[in-house]
């Protein structure tokens, strides 16, 4: 699948877009979106009152007419904007009931998502009620994943504050939790009843955590739109300039490669595999290192080992292993791993066995096939082949 380079425009999101998932959802991207206190979105309240825009009433509409009751669970590093979010929803009339949940992967835990059901369960919420998950991928993952299951389905608001999020986790419906076996082995496929992108979010994140947001977007490049890599080559620092008109552009363009896939493979029975480009390995390294890798920084490496792999394969040659190594180092994002002490390739090849692609003994991983945009899948590598690859990326 390639995506043409004439789609998303080019200007910073003067006002915002709207980008579909099929028929099911509808993605906004733009400034200023929440009109909740957001830095740099102005004043709380804002937007055009009621439920219909965005702006103050946009997360009410979504949450839907039925509601009465939100859980809204927020990610720590947003707890400032979750009492702006909290207000806007309850002066559309909502009871809104807040929870904090612990940081980034701590908060994928069975023990988060109980404790979350209890208090579902001690304000009656019922399925006209609905879930606003505030935070990054992790947090959008468990909000997601506890909506998905409280009453088997209530509606969730998806509200990523993270680039990663953004681009990635909080459009397509994966939901999840990890357990002590590996990353997401517990979860299930939920739509949003939709996702705000408000980019002024992005300017309290720290610059390690918008850097791997960064990673996914790269993947989106490799899979699907070379734009985006031509983009990131001619000018890497643009691309996380806040202010500039490329970081919208490729936010714009890494959706519209996810909703393109998600919406034509909902659950993933082909297609949508694509998305998990260099996550085999990535998930691997997660888990190993016990969660101390951001996600992006591990899909950046990921994807260099399956580049690597697939070189072996006789799939793609040096230049294209090249370019992946140079788009990453030029982001400032991890080309290797180096395990530590006492962990190594057999714990790696353990955890990848477990992997979601994987089926019975036969290890898949999606790979690139001939260039940027061409992807198949390489099926059952020799252990000389993982090997190697794993020597490739070794730190
Ligand atoms: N469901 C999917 O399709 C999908 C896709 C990609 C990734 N994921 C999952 O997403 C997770 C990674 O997401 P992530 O990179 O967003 O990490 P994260 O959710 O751990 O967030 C990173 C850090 O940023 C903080 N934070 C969030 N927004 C902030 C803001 N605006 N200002 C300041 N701090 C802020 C968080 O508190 C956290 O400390 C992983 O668990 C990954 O498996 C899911
Ligand atoms: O949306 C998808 O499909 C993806 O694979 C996107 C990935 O970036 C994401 O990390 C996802 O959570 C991985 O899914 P998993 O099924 O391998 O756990
Ligand atoms: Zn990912």
């Amino acid at each position: 699948m390639t995506i043409g380079s004439e789609e998303p425009g080019a200007e910073a999101l003067a006002s915002p877009r709207t980008i579909a998932v099929g028929d099911v959802y509808d993605v906004v991207i733009g400034r200023g979106v929440l009109g909740s206190g957001a830095p740099g979105s102005g004043a709380p309240g804002s937007g055009t009152p009621g439920r219909g825009t965005p702006g103050s009433g946009a997360i009410a509409r979504l949450v839907g007419e039925g509601a009465r009751r939100v859980l809204l669970v927020h990610a720590p590093g947003v707890a400032g904007l979750a009492g702006p979010v909290r207000d806007q929803l309850a002066a559309q009339g909502l009871d809104v009931v807040v929870e904090q949940v612990p940081d980034a992967e701590e908060a994928k835990t069975a023990a988060v998502a109980e404790r979350l059901w209890q208090v579902l369960g001690e304000h009656d919420f019922t399925r006209s009620d609905a879930v606003v998950a505030l935070g990054g991928g992790a947090t959008t993952d468990l909000g997601g994943f506890v909506a998905a299951t409280w009453l088997r389905g209530v509606r969730v608001v998806q509200v990523p504050t993270t680039l990663l999020g953004m681009v990635d986790a909080a459009v397509g419906g994966k939901t999840g939790i990890n357990t002590a076996a590996g990353k997401n082995l517990v979860g299930s496929f939920h739509e949003p009843a939709g996702v705000l992108i408000d980019l002024d979010t992005l300017r309290t994140l720290p610059r390690p955590d918008l850097l791997a947001g960064m990673a996914e977007v790269v993947k989106c490049g490799f899979i699907a739109d070379p734009r985006i890599l031509e983009l990131l080559e001619a000018d890497p620092a643009a691309a996380t300039d806040l202010d500039g008109p490329v970081l919208p552009e490729l936010v714009e363009r890494a959706v519209a490669v996810k909703a393109k896939v998600v919406a034509a493979d909902l659950k993933e029975s082909s297609l949508r595999e694509i998305l998990n480009y260099g996550h085999t390995f990535a998930h691997a390294i997660e888990q190993v290192e016990g969660y101390t890798w951001r996600h992006g920084d591990a899909v950046a490496v990921g994807m260099v080992y399956v580049a690597e792999l697939a070189r072996s394969a006789g799939l793609v040659d040096d230049a294209l292993v090249a370019r992946h190594r140079e788009v990453l180092g030029a982001l400032g994002l991890p080309t290797t791993y180096a395990p530590s002490a006492g962990r190594g390739f057999d714990d790696l090849l353990a955890a990848m066995r477990r992997d979601k692609k994987t089926r019975g003994a036969l290890l898949r991983f999606v790979a690139l096939d001939g260039g940027v945009g061409r992807t198949t899948r390489l099926e059952g590598p020799s252990e000389q082949q993982l090997r190697g690859a794993y020597d490739a990326v070794r730190g």
